[in-house]
């Protein structure tokens, strides 16, 4: 029996920062829909994993393939619209734009892609009001709560409807029940719309959302069987 093409695909990633290596041959499989969490201890590679496999790194040496496309073929520009179309990413800190508003910086991507202004703000506030964040529409990030900002941060990242969304530690700086809201509202969100999603956490109890776990050690990842 064949088994189905992953979406994306990372093999033997080797990647140094200065004299520190960070991947040693990492390869992984994402299909698409798929969750996969990466755990592994601080200083294992997860987020140089991470940033190679959205295209926002070169690795040194390997390659990864989107929807059958080698990153490392495609030039900065169709790279960079390839993120921007197909990709998310959510980072600790959320990384909103301070100065605007939660409606805004959801808004921001699809003004960013060509979507007229009225329209961007209309199907900003429809996803503001998938992550919850209703009635807040008018904060800005200094005026909400981590959670609140965090799923804004989601809804800013899946506005767009990328193929994957890519999430550095998006509950590390939450308490529990904020965590559990913001990893509700993204699995929800991405098996609705079949986003998959790439979640680094060192957080058994975030992990345990996924479909799946890898662990990165040394640079390395090592398989841990199905978890759902
Ligand atoms: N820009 C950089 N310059 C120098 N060293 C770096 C850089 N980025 C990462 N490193 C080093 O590479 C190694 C892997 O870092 P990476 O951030 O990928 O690991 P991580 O598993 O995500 O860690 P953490 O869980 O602490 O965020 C670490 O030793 C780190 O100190």
């Amino acid at each position: 029996m064949s088994r189905p093409v992953p979406l994306l695909s990372a093999s033997g990633l080797a990647k140094t920062h200065g004299r520190t290596p960070a991947l040693r041959g990492a390869s992984v499989d994402l299909h698409g829909g798929e969750i996969l969490a990466v755990t592994g201890a601080s200083g294992s590679g997860k987020s140089t994993l991470l940033h190679c496999l959205a295209g926002i790194v070169r690795p040194d040496e390997g390659s990864v393939s989107y929807d059958g496309r080698r990153l490392e073929d495609l030039p900065e520009k169709r790279l960079s619209e390839l993120r921007r179309t197909e990709f998310g990413v959510v980072f600790q800190f959320g990384q909103l734009i301070p100065e605007l508003t939660a409606l805004d910086n959801v808004a921001l991507p699809l003004l960013l892609a060509g979507t007229d202004r009225a329209r961007a703000r209309v199907r900003a506030g429809e996803w503001l009001e998938r992550f919850g964040v209703r009635g807040q529409e008018d904060l800005r990030p200094g005026e909400m709560s981590g959670g609140q900002a965090q799923r804004t941060a989601l809804a800013r990242a899946l506005v767009t409807g990328p193929k994957v969304v890519f999430a550095d530690e998006p509950t590390g700086a939450l308490d529990s029940l904020a965590a559990e809201q913001v990893m509700t509202a993204l699995v929800h969100t991405a098996r609705e719309s079949g986003t998959a999603v790439l979640l680094i956490t060192h957080d058994a109890q975030v992990a345990a959302y996924a479909d799946r776990e890898v662990q990165l050690r040394d640079g390395v990842v090592t398989p841990l069987g199905v978890t759902a």
